[in-house]
């Protein structure tokens, strides 16, 4: 460990800069490491308590490579999936033979194989032999519609590259095929391409199993629950209560993947649960939105988890402190946010929340979350609900 700002700083290129990277800044920063945040726009959440920022096209190799030169980090840490993982991987290589300490977390690899979802569903369900849903890719509207007609109605299309449900819909029926096969090709983070039509998965609930791979071994947060609309996280809480073997089911899942992809850090498995059953989605190999809820619930959140884990420092621990939750708060429209009733939000005990200072909305987006503790899950989910319903966001 270093001194930020110094010849002897240790420095962590963080690329992607929303909430979340700006809560591992953060964490990162009290180790006294030198914090360096890059996304495609300019003022972005983790970019206001970095030490520097630079705006660039995640999606441009170049441009990480000049970045990657200008910068010499110790460690790059991507924080979205949108980025030219191709390049990390080269870059990878090179610190190696270079003789660098320098690295990408968790590894080059697993950012890229996550960064598409055909690279991890292939390795989780045909390598690992992880049970998922049944699913095809496909590239044409023709080969669509054979895939659909194959997996069965009601089925679920995604691009192969998106984030947050973006390009994602739920076929019902015959009229939602050919819209979702749209939807797909205008939806996705890279414009039209490869498609995944995936068989629906009646689970009962859903979880993130935080998955912490460290110097020490490989530690799980209690596990998370949460609730999505249009595939956006809305609210979490943890502990999820699942029966053990559902439980043991996932951990040995969340295992074997994390351990293919390897290297240090966070990772967020998601899976869905039915009774005792349990179906791997797919994994963030960094912190998870629906995550955001550890900020509240444990004594080491998710951020603090990737932080040290990244550093190689020791995590002999986590501790649940008690049932917590977290609400998301989206807004819709276009201009800045500007908040009002945070006083009330706060009024009950156990509740904290996070503006993210995001500077614009154009559509929609999550601004901000609420967090809150309770006696039970019930409780916390209500105490989460109510703190994001006192608070109004304006777009001016
Ligand atoms: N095969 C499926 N069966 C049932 N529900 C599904 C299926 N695939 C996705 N969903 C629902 O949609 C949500 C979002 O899906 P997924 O995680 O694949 O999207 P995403 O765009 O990668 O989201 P994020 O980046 O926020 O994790 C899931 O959490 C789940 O609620
Ligand atoms: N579900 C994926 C997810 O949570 N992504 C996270 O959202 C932020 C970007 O927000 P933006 O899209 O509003 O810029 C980033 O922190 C990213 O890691
Ligand atoms: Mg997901």
């Amino acid at each position: 460990m270093g001194t930020p700002l110094s010849p002897h700083a240790f420095r962590v290129l963080l690329l992607g800069s929303g909430e979340l990277g700006k809560e591992v800044a953060i964490e990162l920063q009290r180790f006294g490491v030198e914090v360096i945040a890059a996304d495609r726009y300019a003022d972005a959440p983790a970019m206001q308590v970095a030490h520097r920022s630079h705006v660039i096209d995640m999606l441009d190799g170049s441009a990480i490579r000049a970045l990657v030169a200008a910068e010499q980090p110790d460690l790059v840490v991507p924080e979205i999936e949108a980025i030219h993982t191709a390049t990390l991987v080269e870059l990878e290589r090179e610190f190696a033979d270079a003789g660098r300490r320098a690295r990408v977390i968790p590894t080059a690899r697993a950012a890229q194989l996550t960064m598409d979802r055909e690279g991890i569903r292939r390795l989780a369900a045909e390598t690992l032999g992880v049970p998922t849903s049944p699913y095809r890719f496909v590239d044409t509207l023709a080969d669509y519609r054979a895939a659909v007609a194959d997996i069965g109605i009601p089925c679920v299309v995604k691009p192969v590259m998106s984030s947050s449900g973006k390009g994602q819909s739920l076929v019902r029926g015959a009229a939602d095929i050919d819209p979702a096969w749209d939807y797909a090709q205008t939806g996705g983070r890279t414009g039209a391409g490869r498609v995944i039509v995936e068989g629906f998965v009646d689970f009962d609930y859903e979880i993130t199993l935080l998955t912490v791979r460290h110097a020490g071994g490989t530690t799980f947060c209690a596990p998370i629950g949460h609730t999505q609309r249009d595939g956006d996280y809305r609210e979490s809480w943890q502990p999820q209560p699942m029966s053990a073997i559902a439980l043991e089911r996932a951990q040995a899942m969340a295992k074997a993947v994390s351990d293919d992809l390897g290297g240090w850090g966070v990772f967020g498995m998601e899976f869905f649960v039915k009774g005792d059953e349990v179906w791997f989605s797919e994994v963030s190999p960094r912190p998870h939105d629906t995550g955001l809820v550890t900020l509240i619930g444990q004594d080491l959140s998710e951020f603090a988890l990737h932080a040290r884990a990244i550093l190689g420092l020791p995590i002999p621990v986590i501790r649940t402190q008690r049932a917590s939750a977290s609400c998301a708060v989206l807004a819709e429209g276009h201009g800045v946010p500007v908040f009002s009733g945070v006083d009330a939000a706060l009024a009950a005990p156990d509740t904290q929340l996070r503006l993210f200072g995001k500077p614009r909305v154009e559509g929609q987006r999550r601004v901000a979350v609420t967090l809150a503790l309770g006696d039970d899950i019930g409780q916390a989910r209500e105490k989460a609900r109510n703190a994001a319903a006192q608070l109004h966001v304006e777009l001016r």
